[in-house]
């Protein structure tokens, strides 16, 4: 799939513009046809314009909101003198929502994008939404997608803020897992480094299994537990008033309610 026609400007370009940027460019996006806009003029690629105005030469064909959602107001009066509009805005601003983006900004389709961090080494998860949009302009989102990683069109808006917390946040519980395995192995006496080196290899040998398997991952844990021994005595602790699933709603919960408050904040 090859990238839409540029310019391409991003607006911000930190941990997660920068690491989305940098796959696009790793998988063939002309750096040529790319500028960044930030506060600092820090952070782009080498090779991409890095500016802290508004190019005055040129009008963008798509741009990519990548600033933190309290700073959309910024974004907002940074881009209001922007000569026409672009073909296509995508925001991946946590929680700010379609109406708030298009209250804001004018563009011929306005999709919302949540990736997450491992979109870095084309293994992400990205999550798109748009209220209404052509083919061309589903084909255009989908064409920044999918060198992302896995992504997938959210049909309600109304999931959004969920998909954040499970997708777009799920990689900082998912290093916390990784970490608290570590931790534990530790706590029973072996040495930090060899936890954690045994953690994440444990991590990255069961998802990629799970990611294949033709059986939920419910079935492989009990794949591994056998019968009288002692996989089965730990799952009996997580599974213990489904101790595990109650603080993982809990986790999510908290970020999706954080997402919301985002959203309103900036409607
Ligand atoms: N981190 C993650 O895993 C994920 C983040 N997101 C979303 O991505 C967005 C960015 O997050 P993240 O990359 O973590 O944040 P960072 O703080 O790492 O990056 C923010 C970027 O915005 C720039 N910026 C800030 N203010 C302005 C301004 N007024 N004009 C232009 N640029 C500005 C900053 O540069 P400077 O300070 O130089 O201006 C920086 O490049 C957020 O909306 C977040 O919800 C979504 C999914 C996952
Ligand atoms: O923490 C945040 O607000 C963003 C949203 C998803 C991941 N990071």
């Amino acid at each position: 799939m090859n990238f839409p026609a540029g310019p391409l400007w991003l607006i911000g370009c930190g941990n997660m513009g920068g690491a989305m940027l940098r796959r696009w460019i790793a998988a063939g996006l002309n750096p040529a046809t790319v500028t960044v806009i930030t506060r600092s003029g820090q952070g782009a690629p080498e090779g991409v314009r890095s500016l802290t105005a508004l190019p005055d030469e040129e009008a963008p064909a798509t741009v990519m909101l990548a600033l933190k959602p309290q700073q959309i107001d910024a974004a907002q009066a940074l881009l209001a003198p922007m000569r026409g509009k672009p073909q296509l805005l995508l925001s991946i601003l946590a929680g700010v929502d379609y109406a708030a983006l298009s209250q804001r900004f004018a563009a011929d389709t306005i999709v919302r994008a949540m990736p997450n961090l491992p979109v870095a080494i084309g293994k992400g998860v990205t999550s798109l939404y748009t209220a209404e949009a052509s083919e061309e302009a589903i084909a255009a989102a989908e064409a920044f997608a999918a060198p992302l990683g896995h992504y997938e069109w959210i049909a309600d808006e109304a999931h959004f803020d969920a998909v954040t917390a499970l997708a777009g946040s799920g990689p900082g519980f998912v290093f916390r897992f990784a970490d608290a395995l570590a931790r534990a192995g530790a706590a029973l006496g072996l040495p930090g480094d060899q936890a954690a080196r045994l953690a994440i290899a444990t991590l990255e040998g069961s998802a990629i299994m799970a990611a294949e398997a033709d059986v939920s991952p419910g079935i492989l844990a009990d794949r591994v537990a056998s019968p009288g021994g002692s996989t089965r005595e730990g799952l009996n602790v997580l599974d213990r008033d489904d101790a595990l699933v109650a603080l993982l709603t809990a986790t999510l919960a908290a970020s999706e309610r954080r997402n919301a408050e985002m959203a309103a904040a900036a409607r």
